[in-house]
């Protein structure tokens, strides 16, 4: 299949006369390319001239055939805004409903969306549509009507792939919801049981390129309260209301002067400390007045001199007060004051719309006053093991029973990672039983998560279930990857929502190893986290052996030597059950297969994804 053309014009007089830097447009770009990786683009910045707008659709409607053209600015009040007018001197036929959905759904965001003068509309075989100059404006609206481009694309070109594949998608949110109890699926005797997986078998890459394809980067935020925000995704720029500090203040305790005064022998009015009303009588020549860190400065004084440059010169009768003082050290203007505004101004962006809440952003809010803060909205997720053999943690166990890890220590890493669970119980190897207890799941979870079950077995009926009762897409159901080699990504509509599903391996290692490859990220990647990946680091580890043809996740320790270089030591026997080789890791080692390779050394340099803190 050919990939999708887009254009990209740029309206803008002053981005034309390089006055200000295009940002709208590079955003809305990366903006696509998340959603059609292989695109190709094509730019360009024009004034507000109705000519220049028209002939830049025209030639790339007329030569390039590009399939979805949108114009960046210029559907506004002011005087120069002409590009609706410039489109719908090119276009055929308007599209009425795509502006019409643009602006209801910027309404909910901004009062000011119903000033816009967007129109889209079809020449040819190309779709214009006008977005608005802001990036974040021209990002949400692209959002509103991402899902209808490639079911409008494929219509306008008769792309016979993209309509399936466009229909497909409307019929998976179309989905009837599985409703009777009962399974379709049934236990198949062994002798007829698949004896080859009829799923293809992708590469890690590939693998979390199909996820990322699948769970988009959610548009909707939710109100929270401040310091309940750690960690969340800023779905807002947070101006400040307010300057930091709100007066003047003293960085030091000592005395607040006036600096002309200089040195010398000074009378001590009186005494100002952190939290007393702001002294307003003008302070005279030859006078200080006490002051300690954080109080206010006393009005007439423009510098402080800290206790240390100080000499007391006279005490009071009883001796506890002072009376007179000397300045040992020459005073300068504004010495040792903060003046206001001077951590942060009113009016000052201080937090950035994307970037993650940590404590210190928690405490700058709460410097603000801003005690409600918009952050992305998180998916639900919902976690279940399957299996007969399973039994709680705390019960006893008859002979073929093991006690189930995978549900607790799958809650436990999404926890460290900052993401809530529920507990969703546990499936029988059973159609009905894996049936009941995923449509629970899927009732009150955006994202679910099963262990077990996934694999070859006559009892790993996950797949099947999945997509005889609930109609799901199943994307992929093997990796060439050691462990996890089964993992299962699939979605699905259930009750007119869609929903993700991750079928992870039963063995505890894999299911942990995938979680950290494949859930994580997209979770992180779905909340609109800018870092959705860990880190890939270069670490220094003696010699590890793979014998398999799949590339090992081999868990390794890390640690930085004194002389800075990461060295890492293996952490045991690797066999995807036995949980303790992941108990201290705090990296996986990508190694290949090593059967003929040759070591001449003992050590070698290997590319670790490091999912914890260095030891
Ligand atoms: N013929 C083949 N057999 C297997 C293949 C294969 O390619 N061909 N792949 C192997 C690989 S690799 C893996 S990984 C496992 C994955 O199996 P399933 O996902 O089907 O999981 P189960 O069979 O249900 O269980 C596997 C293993 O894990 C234990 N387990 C399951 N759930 C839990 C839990 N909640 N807590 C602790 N331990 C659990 C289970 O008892 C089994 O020992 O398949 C291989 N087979
Ligand atoms: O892929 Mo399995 O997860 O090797 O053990
Ligand atoms: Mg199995």
């Amino acid at each position: 299949m050919e990939a999708l053309s887009f254009g990209i014009l740029t309206v803008s007089d002053t981005c034309f006369r390089k006055q200000k830097a295009d940002t709208a447009g590079p955003r809305l770009q990366s903006e696509i390319e998340k959603h059609f990786p292989h695109c190709k683009f094509f730019k360009k910045t024009v004034p507000d001239e109705i000519e220049e707008i028209k002939a830049a659709l025209d030639s790339w409607i007329k030569f390039f055939e590009c399939n979805v053209v949108f114009t960046v600015g210029g559907t506004g009040f002011s005087p120069r805004d002409v590009t609706p007018e410039a489109t719908k001197a090119i276009i055929e036929k308007e599209a009425p409903g795509l502006a019409y959905t643009m602006v209801s759904k910027s309404l909910a965001v901004t009062p000011m969306a119903m000033l816009s003068r967007a129109v889209c509309g079809i020449r040819g075989k190309t779709l214009v549509v006008n977005l608005p100059g802001s990036a974040k404006a021209a990002v949400e609206c692209f959002g509103f009507i991402l899902d209808s481009i490639p079911h409008a694309v494929a219509l306008l070109t008769e792309h016979q792939e993209l309509v399936q594949s466009a229909h497909s998608k409307m019929q998976e949110v179309k989905a009837p919801a599985a409703d009777s109890t009962k399974s379709k699926v049934k236990l198949d005797c062994a002798a007829n049981r698949n004896r080859t997986s009829p799923y293809p078998m992708l590469e890690v890459d590939e693998a979390l390129e199909k996820v990322l394809r699948e769970c988009r980067p959610t548009l909707e935020s939710e109100e929270v309260d401040f310091d309940k925000a750690m960690n969340r995704i800023l779905a807002e720029d947070v101006y400040a209301e307010e300057p930091v500090p709100p007066f003047r203040a003293s960085i030091k305790d000592g005395y607040a002067v006036r600096a002309a005064d200089g040195v010398g022998e000074k009378f001590v009015r009186r005494v100002t400390a952190a939290g007393d009303t702001p002294c307003q009588e003008e302070l005279k020549e030859g006078e200080v007045i006490r002051i300690s860190t954080g109080a206010a400065i006393p009005a007439g004084a423009d510098a402080v001199v800290q206790v240390e440059d100080t000499t007391l010169v006279e005490k009071s009768q009883d001796g506890a007060e002072e009376l007179k003082i000397q300045i040992n050290v020459e005073p300068k203007a504004g010495q040792d004051i903060r003046e206001i505004g001077s951590d942060i101004s009113a009016g000052e962006l201080v937090l950035q719309m994307y970037n993650r809440v940590t404590p210190a952003y928690v405490g700058v809010l709460a410097m603000l006053g801003k005690t409600r803060v918009k952050v992305f909205k998180r998916a639900s997720i919902g976690i279940l093991s399957t299996g007969n053999e399973l039994k709680a943690p705390n019960e006893d166990l008859k002979p073929g029973q093991i006690r189930d890890s995978n549900k607790v220590t799958l809650i436990n890493l999404l926890k460290k990672y900052s993401y809530e669970s529920n507990d969703c119980g546990v499936a029988r190897d059973d159609p009905d039983s894996v049936k009941t207890v995923l449509e629970k799941a899927l009732s009150s979870n955006d994202v679910v998560i099963t262990t077990g079950g996934v694999s070859m077995g006559e009892y790993d009926i996950v797949k099947q279930v999945l997509e005889k009762d609930f109609g799901a897409i199943i994307h992929f159901a093997r990796i060439n990857m050691k462990p996890g080699k089964p993992t299962t990504f699939a979605t699905l509509a259930y009750k007119g929502c869609h929903k993700i599903f991750f079928g992870l391996p039963g063995n505890p290692v894999s299911c942990c190893v995938t979680s950290l490859l494949f859930v994580i990220p997209v979770l992180k990647y779905m909340e609109r986290s800018k870092i959705y990946e860990f880190p890939v680091s270069s670490v220094r580890i003696p010699i590890l052996k793979n014998n398999d043809i799949r590339p090992e996740y081999h868990r390794v320790a890390v640690k930085v030597e004194t002389d800075g270089e990461l060295v890492g030591k293996s952490t045991g026997n690797q066999i995807s059950s036995r949980l303790n080789s992941l108990a201290d890791a705090n990296g996986l080692a990508i190694v290949t297969n090593t059967t003929n390779k040759l070591h001449p050394y003992t050590y070698d340099k290997y590319k670790v994804i490091l999912f914890d803190d260095l030891l």
